[in-house]
């Protein structure tokens, strides 16, 4: 990082605020391996939408369920670097408190959508066979 990136003030402008916010999506897809597995179940559940005809209500309830897991992920890993950079990395308690906490939502999420995948898509699959 050179040193005009050091920046700690806010913003100046809008596109600025979008320069940093796309820059902490790509982050997140390089450093958080559990990212790029949720990124692929997104767009093989995106494609069974397409190869099935689903209705627009269940492209709705797929596409709630891809974003959903994927911002609960970033947040997740928010936490884990708040985490982080103020314990040094030194073991807490209350550091792992949080730290299972903000998996056990992305668990949540995840296990919400695997629900939602299986309602829309098991009769499916079954009417195929
Ligand atoms: N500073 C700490 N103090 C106490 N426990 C910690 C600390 N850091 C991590 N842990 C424990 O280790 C686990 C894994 O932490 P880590 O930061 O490696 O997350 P991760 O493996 O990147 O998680 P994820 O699988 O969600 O990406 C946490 O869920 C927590 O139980």
């Amino acid at each position: 990082m050179d040193l005009k990136d050091k920046q700690v003030g806010k913003n100046k402008s809008f596109i600025a605020s979008l320069k940093h916010a796309f820059r902490g999506i790509v982050t997140v897809f390089k450093e958080e391996r559990n990212m790029r597995s949720h990124l692929l179940s997104a767009v093989l559940s995106l494609v069974l939408c397409w190869l099935f005809h689903v209705s627009t209500v269940e492209w709705f309830m797929i596409l709630f369920c891809c974003f959903l897991v994927i911002i609960i992920e970033v947040l997740n890993t928010v936490v884990e670097n708040i985490v982080d950079l103020v314990t040094g990395c030194s073991y807490h308690p209350i550091a792992k408190k949080a730290k299972d906490m903000a998996a056990a939502a992305v668990l949540i999420a995840a296990s919400f959508s695997l629900l939602i995948g299986c309602i829309v898509f098991l009769p499916k699959l079954i009417e195929l066979f």
